[in-house]
This record gives C-alpha cells, sequence and structure tokens, in this order.
C-alpha cells in the first residue's frame, strides 16, 4: 500500500513536472470538461439531483459556511493523514463513495468499475463499490490490490437475492458492507426524466444481478437470452419501500463484516442504527440525488456525530475540494468519499484522469494542514473552525 508520503508537498511538485497529468484542476474546470466529454445523457445522470437541485448545490455551498482557523508555528512540517477504520489503518481519509454508472463514466471502454478499483490500489484510496455496475463485483475486487474495497448493497425486496448479495461481496473479500437507505425507491430526477437519461443506462450496470444464482433462478430464460425480461425483473426487485427498523436485525445478522447504514442525516437514526448493533453511520443524503428541499448534509454531519458516540461516522455530499475534506473530519466525520469528482475524472481522462482527481485532492488537503498548521487531520476539530459570516 503507498504510504501517505505519496501526496505531501514534494511529490505534489514534483508532479507539476510531468507526474501529474495536465495540471491541477479545479473542481468548477474539471465540472466543464466532464461535460464536455460525456455523452448528455449520461452527463445528465450524473450531474443532475432531485427536483430544481437546490439541495445539491446547497451540499455543496454548505462548506463556505465553515472556515479553518490559520495557525502558525505549529509544527505541521510533517503531516499524519491515517485514519483507521474497523481495524485498517487507511493511508489517507479519502474513499470513493458507491457510484453506480461508473463503469460507463469510462468512455473509452466501458469498464470504469474495473479502473476505479485499480485507481483504488494504486492510490490507497478504498473504493466502496456499488450493487449496480456493468463488471461483477469479484472481478471488481480483484483489482482492488491490497487497498481495502467496501460492498454498498441495495437491498432489494427479496431475502434471499439479499443474501446471496451478501454472500458474494464476503467471499469476494470485501471487508464492510455498507447498504444504503435513502434510495429505497428513486428520486425526482427531471433532468433524467426528460431526457430519459437513467432508463437507457441502467440495463448496461446490472451485472451483479445478472450473474447471481438466486437473481437467475427467479427468470424464466438467463439474462444473455433475454435481456428484457432480466432487467423487467430487476426493476420489480429493486425498490424496497417496506423495509423498516424491524427489517435491521435481520440485516446485521446476515454479516459479521462490519456494517454501515448510508443515508443518515438524523440523529435520531443515528442513534437507533448504534442500538441496531450497525459498526459504522454514513451520513449522507445522496449528493441530492434522491430528496429536493432537504438539509445540506454538512449541515446535519455534527448532530450525527453526536449521536453516534463512539460509531465511526462516514460523510459524503458536496465534498469538492482539500479543504472540504478538512471541515467534513473536523465536524468529526472519520473518513470523507467523494462521487461525482471521482465520476468526471474518470470521464475526463480515464484511469490517469481519475487518479489526478484523488491526488489533487489529497495534495491540496496536505498544503492547506501544512500552511495553516494542522499536522493531523485525526486530531482536527469542531474548535478548529468558525462560521463564516
Ligand atoms: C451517478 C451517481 C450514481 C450513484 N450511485 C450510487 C449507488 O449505486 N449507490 C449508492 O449508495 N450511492 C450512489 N450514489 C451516491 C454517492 O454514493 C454519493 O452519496 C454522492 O455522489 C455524494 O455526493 P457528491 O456527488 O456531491 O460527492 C451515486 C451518485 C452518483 C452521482
Ligand atoms: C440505480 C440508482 C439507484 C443508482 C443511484 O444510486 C443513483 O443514481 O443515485
Amino acid at each position: 500500500m503507498p504510504n501517505h508520503g505519496d501526496w505531501q508537498l514534494g511529490v505534489y511538485l514534483d508532479g507539476l513536472t510531468g507526474k501529474v497529468p495536465e495540471h491541477p484542476m479545479a473542481y468548477a474546470e474539471l465540472e466543464r470538461r466532464a461535460e464536455r466529454s460525456m455523452p448528455p445523457e449520461l452527463w445528465s445522470y450524473v450531474a443532475g439531483g432531485a427536483g430544481d437541485e437546490r439541495t445539491q448545490n446547497a451540499n455543496v455551498t454548505a462548506f463556505d459556511r465553515w472556515g479553518l482557523m490559520p495557525r502558525v508555528l505549529a509544527g505541521a512540517a510533517e503531516r499524519d493523514l491515517s485514519t483507521e477504520l474497523f481495524g485498517h489503518r487507511l493511508p489517507t481519509p479519502l474513499m470513493l463513495a458507491p457510484v453506480g454508472v461508473i463503469g460507463l463514466c469510462d468512455l473509452a471502454e466501458g469498464r470504469g468499475d474495473l479502473v476505479t478499483a485499480r485507481v483504488a490500489a494504486a492510490t490507497g484510496v478504498p473504493m466502496i463499490a456499488s450493487t449496480l455496475s456493468q463488471d461483477p463485483m469479484e472481478e471488481v475486487a480483484r483489482e482492488l490490490g491490497d487497498t481495502p474495497g467496501w460492498f454498498q448493497l441495495y437491498p432489494p425486496n427479496d431475502r434471499e437475492l439479499t443474501e446471496s448479495l451478501v454472500r458474494r461481496a464476503e467471499a469476494a473479500g470485501y471487508s464492510a458492507i455498507v447498504v444504503t437507505l435513502d434510495t429505497l425507491t428513486l428520486g425526482w430526477r427531471p433532468r433524467d426524466l426528460s431526457i430519459a437519461g437513467f432508463p437507457q443506462l441502467k440495463g448496461q450496470c446490472l451485472a451483479n444481478y445478472f450473474s447471481d444464482p438466486v437473481f437467475r433462478s427467479r427468470l424464466a430464460a438467463p439474462p444473455e437470452e433475454d435481456p428484457e425480461a432480466a432487467t423487467g425483473h430487476w426493476a420489480m426487485i429493486f425498490g424496497n419501500q417496506r423495509l423498516t427498523w424491524d427489517d435491521l436485525a435481520w440485516l446485521r445478522s446476515l454479516t459479521s463484516l462490519p456494517l454501515l447504514l448510508k443515508g443518515i442525516c438524523s440523529p435520531e437514526d443515528a442513534r437507533r442504527a448504534v442500538d441496531s448493533g450497525v459498526d459504522g453511520v454514513y451520513c449522507s443524503n445522496h449528493g441530492g440525488r434522491q430528496a429536493n428541499g432537504g438539509l445540506p448534509a454538512l449541515d446535519c454531519l455534527p448532530e450525527v456525530v453526536d449521536a453516534a458516540g463512539e460509531v465511526p461516522v462516514v460523510f459524503d455530499s458536496g465534498v469538492r475540494s482539500g479543504p472540504d475534506v478538512i471541515k467534513a473530519l473536523a465536524l468529526g466525520a472519520r473518513a470523507v468519499a467523494i462521487g461525482r469528482p471521482a465520476a468526471y475524472g474518470l470521464a475526463v481522462g480515464g484511469r490517469a484522469g481519475l487518479e489526478h482527481v484523488v491526488r489533487c485532492l489529497l495534495a491540496e488537503l496536505d498544503l492547506t494542514l501544512a500552511i495553516d498548521g494542522y499536522a493531523s487531520t485525526a486530531a482536527l476539530t469542531r474548535g478548529d473552525l468558525r462560521p463564516v459570516r
């Protein structure tokens, strides 16, 4: 596993003379380039959010309301970016959030799930592999090398299939299961609904279902012979709106791997999750893709952290820069994940593009700590932030 020295300042500057592909990119430029590179239906699907996207935008601007207090002469010549999660010491607190259709964001070959895993292996930044993928989870896991991978589970409304997906994730070597609970049905996404982006895309990211023995046993003909019927069956089983807290004991009993619940924004839910025996709480509003009119995820983070107590909290939604990562950590997250920035990096430059996004983000994170006098990401606290007036 690469040590965190890889993205320390010196190497970053080396990067400017050739190691980092092209030049460091601010998020706005990355987004512009991604829009130019991606087919319109894929761009709409990835960039879009729920309703008029106010919550999605508020996720991003929420970070502007906090500022890191700069300190001087603080002994931050060497920085420790590492964090610990479920017995793994990770070189940095950054993670790659699960993104269904990340496969298609690899515009050259459509193998984005595998490419993302290779970038995870090269950078030591863990990947959370989505249930919705172009390539089966077993093949994705093989690309991860020594870097931990977590499997994100959309629990279908078929318990036997849910169990089968979890068993496969365990056998493939994933080291945690993340159950996403904010997408038990799809959100109101006008960009998708108007140009029918997602319906065209979804058939291409069902490899985990089509390769599953339980899923296959539900079909009259194998997916290779009748993909339309298989996709239709998937549409029937994907949504699981009847899932409640009563099902949590069953979900918990499915695995002895660390279990996280993703989509938690309310402190009551965080408390309930902890009481139900989960190992981690994943505070996220799905990047504003599911419900509009809600709170920015960052605003929910401190209360979720307080409610979770000793249980670690992972955060995503709106993270666009190194300083954003610092703010989420200071508000109590143990690790911080990116969704759209990773998808855009892949779209703009394939493997090199995604690696560039990851390395730029980590370099900016490290450089900001160096300048503002913080020697350790794990030691950041809320007291290091002030509200911006
Ligand atoms: C195109 C796209 C597909 C996504 N697919 C999944 C998914 O399959 N499972 C999941 O739990 N979250 C999914 N998410 C949500 C991300 O995991 C994450 O919560 C979100 O992207 C974070 O916000 P950000 O994009 O502002 O970084 C998806 C997000 C995007 C943009
Ligand atoms: C198929 C979808 C549910 C994938 C997803 O989580 C998303 O588009 O946000």
